[in-house]
């Protein structure tokens, strides 16, 4: 059997798995029958602990629910950062991701905070599909329209909306996230600017649907809000599933804090997973 420990960032939710010391065999499939909700423990993302090498503490491989991997998930990393810290005894440590190492601290009030790193804000780099200003794409759907774009290792849209509550954006989503412009896909934002600091957001994820929380794209919220000159360069972000708080660094850097939890420790085996 396999163990595994049950984790969430404000209701955004993982399948941990310990392969430091083992082999456990994940593939893409099996990481996709792991996350399902009705056959499988069910997740949003299913995320694998692996030995880092040199300058961190873990390197944590994150698949989606539909079998693909993420380069980055703001929610996982506070969730392994704090660990990390508890097997390690320490405040500080160093997720190392698809996406970069992220440094991660335990603040006074017991939240955990992640340096996500600079955003990228070239056309290449979301990637999108063709050259263009990503500070405002040509992208109409129903509602909503002219979106920004950009890529905290995993790549990101933002709509800005007037009104959350009354916007069907569990609609809009899919289609946004296979829209001809993203070749690679991308995570989806709804983003109502109540004032200079705050945010209300919902966000649909690539691979994985509508979600209570999403860390990185908080930050990609943040920063594409501040290009765009709707806030300065903190915020606090309500999402579905409670608050992170933001802050695009002057040298570039987006920080995220907010709180972590486990739920429930388990274990299972691949085999009754593929029945
Ligand atoms: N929930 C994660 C993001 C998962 C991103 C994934 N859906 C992708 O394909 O990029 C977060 O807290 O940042």
């Amino acid at each position: 059997m396999i163990p595994f420990r049950k984790m969430h960032g404000l209701g955004n939710d993982f399948v941990v798995v310990d392969d430091r010391r083992t082999t456990l065999g994940v593939t893409p499939a099996r990481a996709a029958a792991a996350a399902d909700r009705h056959r499988g423990i069910g997740c949003d993302q299913f995320i694998v602990l692996e030995q880092p090498g040199e300058g961190a503490d873990v390197f944590m491989r994150i698949y989606n629910p539909d079998g693909s991997e993420a380069e980055a998930c703001g929610n996982a990393t506070r969730c392994i950062a704090s660990l990390l810290m508890a097997e390690t005894g320490r405040d500080r440590v160093v997720v190392r991701t698809l996406r970069g190492d992220l440094p991660c601290e335990r603040l006074a009030d017991g939240t955990i905070s992640a340096d996500m790193g600079p955003p990228s804000l070239e056309w290449q780099d979301v990637p999108l599909a063709r050259a263009m200003d990503t500070a405002h794409l040509p992208m109409e759907l129903g509602a909503v329209s002219d979106p920004a774009a950009c890529s905290m290792g995993n790549p990101h849209v933002t709509f800005f909306v007037g009104d959350l509550d009354g916007l069907d954006w569990q609609a809009i989503g899919p289609r946004a996230e296979h829209h001809a412009l993203l070749p690679a896909r991308a995570n989806i934002g709804f983003a109502q600017v109540m004032d200079t600091d705050h945010i209300r957001l919902a966000i649909w994820e690539r691979g994985a649907g509508p979600t209570l929380a999403c860390g990185s794209g908080a930050c990609a919220t943040l920063v594409n809000a501040h290009r765009r000159g709707l806030t300065g360069r903190r915020a606090r972000i309500d999402l579905p599933g409670g608050t992170l708080t933001l802050e695009w660094r002057l040298d570039g850097h987006v920080l995220m804090a907010g709180p972590v939890a486990t739920a429930f420790l388990g274990q299972f085996d691949w085999d009754s997973l593929a029945a």
